[in-house]
């Protein structure tokens, strides 16, 4: 279990987040949405420590991950992957190799520094690519890929680390409708099928009604909604989105990320 217990973030005198309280029960997919600036990507980014609270605990399991330095803070990084919109993957590297970057924290440091992959990490991070129908493009340079495939190739490399948790900072937010639903397809069977928590930061409301089990909103820094989908009434949406509350309400669900079997991909 995830648990922030009063977690604040300042910078100078403005709180981006004030005083969250959250638990995260294991294996749930939980949206974090909110309009821009309500302090989602800050929330998510104190988890994995990429920003230090101001305030506050983390805990994970009986892990003070507030208080994680060194050896043991990387290794709380590598059990809380991070996706990000813009993919962070080395462009002018293969995607094979893009991918075994997940294990490092796995092998020796004498092997990880001159990149000697045994077979067996070759293997965990082909068929992390084959997962996700991407195998074949292995051996490309990872910035000739398209976005959507640049995604999947974060998210594989995310999945090698072996993660308890995944934080998904806006991972679709640079893609295309199509390519938004094979990310987030992607993520729901990460989640489903390896029991992996997901904790993702999404802008569509409608995207996060389809795709997760549990949403928490944010407005100024707090959380002022926790619920199920079907909880998040337009009032509730009026009182997260304030003015842009019609915009959200109104915008036309997109065809193409519409979720209705429950994420297509679990089967696979
Ligand atoms: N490094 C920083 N220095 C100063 N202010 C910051 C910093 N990071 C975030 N903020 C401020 O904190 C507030 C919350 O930002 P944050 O990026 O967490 O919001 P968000 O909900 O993720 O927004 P968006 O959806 O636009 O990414 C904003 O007012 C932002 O300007």
């Amino acid at each position: 279990m995830l648990v922030l217990e009063g977690v604040t973030r300042r910078f100078g005198a403005k709180a981006a987040v004030s005083g969250v309280d959250l638990a995260v029960a294991p294996g749930s997919f939980v949206g974090v949405i909110g309009r821009s600036g309500a302090g989602k990507s800050t929330l998510l980014r104190m988890v994995n420590r990429l920003v230090e609270p101001s305030e506050g605990v983390i805990r994970f399991g009986d892990r003070d991950v507030t208080a994680l330095t060194g050896r043991a803070l990387r290794d709380w990084r590598a059990r809380c992957a991070m996706i990000f919109q813009q993919f962070n993957l080395v462009g002018r590297l293969d995607v094979l190799t893009n991918v075994l970057m997940g294990r490092l924290n796995a092998v020796p440091a004498s092997r990880a520094l001159v990149r000697l992959w045994s077979a067996e990490d070759k293997a965990i991070a082909l068929a992390a690519l084959e997962q996700f129908d991407i195998a074949g493009l292995a051996a490309e340079r990872a910035d000739r890929l398209s976005g959507g495939q640049q995604q999947r190739v974060a998210i594989a490399r995310a999945l090698v680390q072996e993660p308890d948790i995944i934080l998904a900072d806006e991972p679709i937010a640079s893609l295309d409708p199509r390519n938004t639903r094979v990310v987030m397809d992607a993520l729901r069977r990460i989640n489903r099928h390896y029991g992996i928590t997901v904790l993702c930061n999404l802008h569509s409301l409608d995207l996060a009604r389809g795709c997760c089990d549990r949403l928490v909103g944010m407005a100024a820094g707090r959380v002022v909604f926790d619920g199920t989908p079907a909880d998040l009434t337009d009032a509730a949406v009026r009182e997260l989105y304030g003015l842009e509350a019609a915009e959200v309400l109104d915008a036309p669900p997109p065809a193409a990320v519409r979720f209705p079997a429950a994420a297509a991909g679990l089967a696979a």
